[in-house]
């Protein structure tokens, strides 16, 4: 045994951002160092990324309480990983992933398996001394970098109850210099929002799951206006100093037959569809756009990335779901051109990284982000600056589980010192025109 072998896994019920629980971890070393974390939870779910267990008991938390997977944790993963090297990641997360035959872990939930996973990373930076995304960086990442941060303005889909088709309208902060300029602009940005709403008489007070602003728009199109305008009067130039990002979470749009844009009125067949995309990036400063089509429609995709993908980030979330074997054969087929990064749609530390590093080497972008369910647990903004993600998107400057993320970045930012993390910005971006 020696200082940095796991001794004790301990799990509990904690409570996300939506009231409902979710599972939090704390992972002891023969040392003395400890690390805790605390697994998020989504709400547009795609169909290939790993599966929470819940314990479907309507008493109790109407249904989505976790004492299974907290179950799970205490009789299966618990003595699989104690008496490993928490040091050994790689190690400790296979071990975590050969307790379900399912590669989705549904069986012992993957909520139990990222819980137990970060805990173990927290805890190996712990018994360094160092912070988490010096560790991470350590570990074979290189220099860390702070990421150019997605930031919801404007909420719809399944974060909002469908006020907007549209599931997220994000400012991009593309001309700014520092992380911390970047984050003060979209904060400007997103007051600046909620002050042209006012001026319309449009409630504000009531925000979506991630924060953003919901409700009060005539149609999906009015909200690319918003947020355009929004720049303006923040006293910024659209374009050159903010752009936007859209998460269509085309899944969610899909009816069996096409499109189905709600608030327009409209189902689109999927040429439609796109040729209304290339409109709203013709007519407004979009710089990148996530899940354009449902997640296992690779031709349209193959189609998507023909027509838009030369010019704009093509970010592809359920449709990669996190998930090495997808991202793959999206690289094979010229599908997308960046992915976003969520650890729990992986379920594991190890496997999310291996995702970053496949896009990477294969010139894709790559976005960690955070889910519509979250804490204010931040490892997250570690593992951005850590793993140089290059981009981050964890939602709105309002609701402390998003501005725990923000603030810890900022942190970074300020005390990294010497050699410290240089700021990505716009260069991150697939099809930036500083990449191009
Ligand atoms: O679709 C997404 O990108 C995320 C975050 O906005 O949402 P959820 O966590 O509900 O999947
Ligand atoms: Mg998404």
């Amino acid at each position: 045994m020696t200082a940095t072998t796991i001794t004790e896994v301990l799990a509990w019920e904690a409570l996300d951002s939506r009231g409902r629980p979710t599972v939090a971890c704390r992972v002891e070393l023969a040392g003395g160092a400890t690390g805790r974390a605390v697994a998020p939870s989504g709400a547009s779910t795609g169909g290939h990324e790993a599966r929470e267990l819940r314990d479907g008991d309507p008493a109790r938390y109407g249904g989505y309480g976790v004492l299974r997977a907290v179950a799970s944790v205490g009789a299966t993963l618990a003595p699989l990983v104690t008496g490993l090297d928490a040091v050994d990641q790689t190690a400790v997360d296979a071990a975590l992933e050969s307790a379900d035959d399912d590669p989705l872990l549904g069986t012992v939930g993957a909520n139990a398996v990222l819980a137990v996973s970060l805990a173990t990373l927290r805890a190996a930076a712990a018994s360094t001394g160092r912070p988490l995304w010096r560790h991470a960086a350590d570990d074979g990442g290189g220099a860390p970098l702070l990421p150019l941060p997605m930031v919801n303005i404007v909420s719809g889909g399944a974060h909002a109850g469908r006020a907007l088709d549209l599931q997220d309208v994000l400012a991009v902060p593309v001309g700014a210099t520092s992380f911390a300029q970047a984050i003060e602009w979209a904060a400007r940005v997103r007051a600046a929002a909620a002050d042209l709403l006012d001026q319309r008489g449009v409630p504000t007070a009531l925000v979506a799951d991630e924060g953003g602003l919901a409700g009060g728009l005539d149609g999906n199109e009015a909200a690319l206006a918003l947020v355009t305008d929004a720049v303006q009067h923040a006293g910024l130039t659209p374009g050159a100093d903010v752009g936007i990002a859209v998460d269509l979470a085309a899944n969610q749009l899909h009816d069996g037959t096409g499109y189905r844009l709600e608030r327009d009125g409209v189902t689109l067949d999927t040429a439609a569809w796109l040729r209304r995309l290339e409109a709203w990036c013709r007519d407004y400063p979009v710089v990148s756009l996530e899940d354009v089509l449902v997640e296992d429609d690779w031709a349209g995709w193959a189609t998507a990335t023909g027509a838009l993908g030369a010019t704009r980030q093509l970010l592809g979330d359920d449709l990669f779901a996190t998930n090495a074997g997808r991202l793959r054969r999206g690289i094979d087929d010229g599908v997308a051109n960046a992915v976003l990064v969520k650890a729990n749609q992986a379920g594991t530390v190890s496997r999310a990284r291996h995702v970053t590093e496949l896009a990477r080497a294969a010139g894709y972008a790559t976005v960690i982000s955070a889910r519509s369910g979250d804490t204010e647990d931040d490892w997250l903004a570690d593992l951005a600056v850590g793993w140089r993600t290059g981009q981050i998107k964890v939602g709105s400057t309002m609701r402390s589980e998003r501005t725990a993320k923000w603030n810890r970045l900022l942190e970074i930012e300020a005390t990294a010192g010497d050699g410290g993390a240089a700021f990505a910005g716009a260069a991150a971006l697939s099809r930036s025109p500083a990449r191009r």
